[in-house]
């Protein structure tokens, strides 16, 4: 059988019971490590698990799964996912590849940042598409996501931005020589996602769509940081500001929240608690979001 097994999203003490007692009793237990962490090192969850946790990175599995698969048909395989298994990250090749080698599945859920993100106060009803923004280049800006905040936009809705993970990458210098040495991993910011999204909206306005852009610098966001964790961090403000939130948020992972104009009055109550400047955050709620509901 193959487990695919949710990790939650903090410290190894999220798994579910389930997934502990598959992960202690498996014949061979992967850790999916480049779609999202969690705050703890391989080695704590070795120690809590008692036994040897082997570090799955993309290569694996994308071009390496009939390694990972080996046997399942007869023995346990756990395939460890942080968040939920099947949150914002798929898996579906694996499962597919699994199913054609007649290997029996089975997924054992938990938290993931689409869910738990409601702890801002912002309800999931109330949002629309979720996204991904990735670190652009002098050269390469990809912008199709602003596409889906538009239309969350238009309908009102909140829009989460995840962000990106760059772990194991080479320098073009390092690929040409062939060498197999990696950059240190980067995790993007909300400061860095806020910065992005003006740029876009800049990029968007110089190819004409519209005077106003879809958001701007006043528009109202929210940054989140290491969402269930002990240190778990909101910031709300406007892009502007977000800009600059990086240090009040501290260290990885940050994800960002577009406030949709169809805000309720106790998501509004709530989310102004973390406001970086609530006399700013007033007059422009007032100013552009109040009443639109
Ligand atoms: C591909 S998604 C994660 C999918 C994961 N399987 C899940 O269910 O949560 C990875 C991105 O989600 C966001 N993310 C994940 N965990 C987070 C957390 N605890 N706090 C804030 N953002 C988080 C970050 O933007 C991160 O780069």
């Amino acid at each position: 059988m193959l487990y695919l097994i949710g990790l939650g999203l903090s410290d190894e003490t999220d798994i579910t019971v389930k997934g502990l007692e598959i992960a202690r009793t498996a014949s061979r237990v992967y850790l999916e490590a480049y779609t999202s962490i969690l705050l703890v090192d391989t080695a704590i969850l070795e120690k809590y698990y008692g036994r040897e946790v082997i570090v799955a990175d993309r290569e694996m599995v994308e071009s390496a799964s009939d390694e990972i698969l080996r046997d399942a048909q007869t023995v346990d395989v756990a395939f460890l996912v942080v968040g939920d298994p099947f949150g914002a990250t798929t898996h579906t090749d694996l499962v597919l590849r699994a199913r054609s080698l007649q290997i029996p599945i089975s997924t054992i859920p938990n938290a993931s940042i689409m869910s738990a993100i409601g702890s801002t106060g912002l309800q999931l009803y109330n949002f629309g598409q979720t996204v991904s923004m990735v670190f652009f280049t002098e050269t390469w800006k990809p912008a199709s996501f602003h596409d889906r905040v538009r239309e969350n936009r238009d309908i009102g809705l909140h829009t989460l931005i995840l962000l990106d993970i760059k772990v194991k990458e080479q320098s073009l210098e390092n690929m040409a020589r062939g060498r197999r040495i990696y950059e240190p991993p980067r995790y993007m910011t909300v400061g860095q996602c806020a910065s992005q999204m003006l740029e876009v909206e800049e990029i968007k306005k110089e190819e004409g769509e519209g005077k106003h852009g879809v958001y701007g610098e006043e528009s109202l966001a929210i940054g989140a940081a290491r969402v269930g964790g002990k240190t778990e961090k909101f910031v709300s403000g406007t892009l502007r500001q977000l800009c600059s939130a990086d240090e009040e948020l501290g260290g990885p992972l940050h994800s960002l929240v577009l406030l949709g104009k169809r805000t309720h009055e106790l998501e509004h109550d709530y989310v102004r608690e973390f406001a970086v400047d609530k006399e700013v955050w007033d007059r422009i709620w007032k100013r552009d979001y109040e009443g639109q509901q």
